[in-house]
């Protein structure tokens, strides 16, 4: 298999706002591909475009080397498909062990979803996914919160959560948006090391305005600005692009340092981030 997913020509618009503009990309099995750019670049769109939840106006999309249409929400975790969303999504009053419990609905047959609906199940499907689930926490130090309410834990700790919902399914493709927001330097460097771990087993892609953390686990980065591709290649290739530079506001693109996006409070009138959300 060349590629696990390939776009090409993805065109999204909401009314006359070009969102996506031409954009093609392909994620090889087990690579870690990073989506930068300015806010309001498109990043988020094309997430939402993968999942259904925005409708192209154009593009094709291959999944394992075959064409598909794109697809509806409900698909995605029969094709392998997971995400994680900018903000948590955890429900508030399941435990951490049952919020995991509920990303696995790819691999139960039977089990806590059908239990939330009352329907019968099999008590050899839940103890199985109560165990998988309880593996997922462990791999991600998160094991000793299994039994807590999300909203007694720190935000480092809910995102662990969140990414194990994500990794309980077992994907073949993982879709990180800004998982990095709100995490300490110790949680980040963690991070890094959960995501580049998941190469053996799947595909990242990764949405994430740390800088130092994209350019340290991604194998290739793709750069958007105003919803066209500006730049694609390894690390070294996008950080060394003149392009890239430009478009966060002629900063520095440096490691360790977060684009300005990043750090930016609202938007200045007439500032490059207002007029391209206007
Ligand atoms: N549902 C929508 N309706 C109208 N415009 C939208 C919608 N979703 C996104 N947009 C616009 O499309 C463009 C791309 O937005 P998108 O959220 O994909 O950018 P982004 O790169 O994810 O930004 P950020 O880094 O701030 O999350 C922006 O101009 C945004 O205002």
């Amino acid at each position: 298999m060349e590629s696990l997913l390939r776009i090409d020509g993805l065109e999204v618009s909401f009314g006359g706002l070009s969102a996506l503009d031409a954009v093609s990309l392909s994620v090889r099995p087990g690579e870690v591909l990073g989506v930068i750019g300015p806010n309001g670049a498109g990043k988020t769109t094309l997430f939402n475009a993968v999942c259904g939840f925005v409708r192209p106006a154009a593009g094709t999309l291959h999944w394992q080397d075959r064409a598909l249409p794109w697809p509806r929400p409900h698909q995605l975790a029969r094709l392998g498909i997971a995400r994680t969303l900018q903000g948590l999504g955890l429900f508030p009053r399941l435990t951490v062990l049952e919020n995991v419990m509920v990303g696995a609905t790819r691999h139960a047959r039977a089990g806590f979803a059908s239990a939330l609906l009352g329907l019968p199940r099999s008590d050899r499907d839940e103890r199985l996914l109560r165990h998988r689930s309880l593996a997922v926490l462990r791999e991600l130090g998160a094991e000793d919160a299994a039994g807590r309410l999300p909203g007694e834990l720190p935000y480092g700790v809910q995102k662990q959560v969140a990414l194990a919902r994500a990794l309980v399914g077992e994907p073949r493709l993982l879709l990180l948006d800004e998982p990095a927001s709100g995490l300490s330097e110790d949680g980040m460097r963690e991070l890094g090391e959960v995501i580049s771990g998941l190469r053996e087993r799947m595909s990242v892609i990764l949405v994430e305005h740390h800088m130092d953390l994209v350019m340290r686990v991604c194998d290739r980065v793709l750069v958007l600005d105003f919803g066209k591709v500006i730049a694609y290649g390894t690390p070294d290739e996008v950080r060394d692009d003149p392009l890239v530079t430009e478009a966060y506001l002629g900063d520095e693109v440096t490691e360790g340092t977060p684009a300005p996006a990043d750090t930016a409070a609202p938007a200045a009138p007439g500032s490059r981030e207002e007029s391209s959300r206007a």
